[in-house]
């Protein structure tokens, strides 16, 4: 039950965690030129010695449109709308995707719908050059935005180290890939093999996406809750069922302790009897030898039966037990054989002993006051046992030993030996 409603926890944190993270634990950047922190800038190849000329203008919903007027006779000519990050470089690690609300006209080349290149330039204290502008590592991504709905989205993945910056500006094989940690300037130029004539680039938005936490690390996190979720149901489970079997032990102990002591005077029973002599002789062995065995049983019990009721009766045999328990060693067992007949087993005691202890019993129950004024007395059998192989005859002669001090008048011990 337990692990259906971990499971069922578990899924819904894990599905909604997953939708969280790609939709609402997200950091974006927005990237318009504007504030302390971004310059925009418009550059035309009429610094490197070509003609083509651009000018920008933004409307006031802040769409900036750049007009280029491309003029051949440079080799590469182009325009470019550039937002540089003056307040420090942006580590764009920290985002997956640029997300672009962007168009592009211009004359095409053989039907090609024309063509926008995005540079995200990096700075390296390590890169060749003086360090000017055209030393920035560019990674480019180039693409037609006829025809797309926007915004599109690019993975910072796909942008590419340009191979023609790489060929004027060799570096050592650790800073060849992509670099993304320190961007400096993001450009929106004129398309690679771009025609002579009138192009615009109008971009509306542009903004960088990333999660808090990157999805990997998520989804590791998420394998991990997991794991330990479910490592911790299995310490749980391992500790309830411990529990539970603790508790049913305890339970079936009380058990069998009611079911080897006799309810009404709280001694054992015969089979309680049976299990502490097999203790007993277990754990003394021959030291527990000679062993007596006494049969108590009271005299005229029906009689008080009979003249004071049941109740009366049970009330007798519960203080006769008392009595006899409270009044023998520890180690003795006193155990109710039936009726009104007990048993006291005394370990390492000769039968003599017995007799002499038995005797000292007997005194005791003539001076206990019983229930109803009445005067009970109790008729005893004694015999012993050398070893555990003469427990049963033992407790045979006893047993006899105690009708003959019956039949001899009651209130006394008797010997089997005797
Ligand atoms: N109140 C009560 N009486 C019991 C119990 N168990 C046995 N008895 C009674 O004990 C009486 C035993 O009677 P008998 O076997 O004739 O023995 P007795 O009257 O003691 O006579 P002697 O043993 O010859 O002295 C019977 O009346 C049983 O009903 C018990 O648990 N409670």
């Amino acid at each position: 039950m337990v692990l259906r409603w971990l499971l069922a926890l578990l899924v819904v944190v894990t599905l909604l965690g997953l939708f969280a993270n790609e939709h609402w634990m997200t950091r974006r950047l927005v990237l318009d030129g504007r504030g302390p922190d971004q310059r925009l800038e418009v550059v035309d190849d009429s610094g490197s010695g070509g003609a083509s000329h651009a000018q920008l203008s933004t409307a006031p919903d802040g769409t900036h449109t750049l007009r280029c007027e491309i003029k051949p006779g440079f080799e590469w000519p182009f325009c470019d709308l550039q937002i540089e990050s003056v307040g420090g470089d942006l580590n764009l690690t920290r985002f997956s995707s640029l997300r672009l609300w962007v168009s592009v006209a211009g004359p095409q080349k053989d039907g090609v719908p024309a063509q926008l290149r995005i540079f995200l330039r990096s700075f390296h204290p390590d890169y060749p050059g003086s360090g000017g502008g055209e030393d920035l590592k560019p990674h480019e991504v180039i693409f037609a935005p006829a025809g797309l709905a926007m915004p599109v989205e690019l993975r910072l993945s796909q942008f590419m180290v340009s191979s023609w910056w790489a060929q004027t500006h060799p570096l050592p094989v650790p800073l060849m890939g992509p670099q993304l940690d320190r961007v400096r300037a993001i450009s929106f130029s004129t398309g690679g093999q771009v025609l002579p004539g009138a192009h615009v680039i109008r971009l509306q938005r542009a903004e960088l996406i990333g999660n808090w936490v990157a999805p990997e690390t998520f989804r590791l996190g998420l394998v991990g809750l997991w794991m330990f979720s479910l490592l911790g149901y299995l310490v749980w489970e391992s500790w309830a069922v411990r529990a539970r079997l603790r508790r049913s032990m305890r339970r079936s102990k009380a058990l069998e302790k009611m079911a080897l002591r006799d309810p009404l005077t709280q001694v054992a029973n015969r089979e309680g009897l049976s299990r502490a002599l097999e203790l007993l002789t277990r754990a003394q062995g021959e030291l527990g030898f000679p062993m007596s065995v006494v049969f108590v049983d009271a005299d005229h019990f029906k009689r008080i039966n009979d003249q004071h009721g049941h109740d009366v009766g049970d009330q007798v045999l519960a203080l006769l037990a008392q009595t006899l328990r409270a009044n023998l060693p520890r180690d003795d067992l006193v155990a109710r054989w039936g009726g009104e007949e007990f048993v006291l087993v005394m370990p390492q005691t000769p039968a003599e002993e017995a007799v002499a202890v038995a005797e000292r019993l007997r005194a005791v129950l003539a001076r206990t006051p019983w229930p109803a004024g009445l005067a009970v007395t109790a008729s005893w059998g004694v015999a012993e046992a050398r070893d555990e192989a003469g427990l049963e005859a033992a407790m045979r002669d006893a047993d006899q030993a105690m009708y003959r001090a019956k039949h001899a008048g009651r209130d006394r011990v008797i010997s089997a030996s005797a």
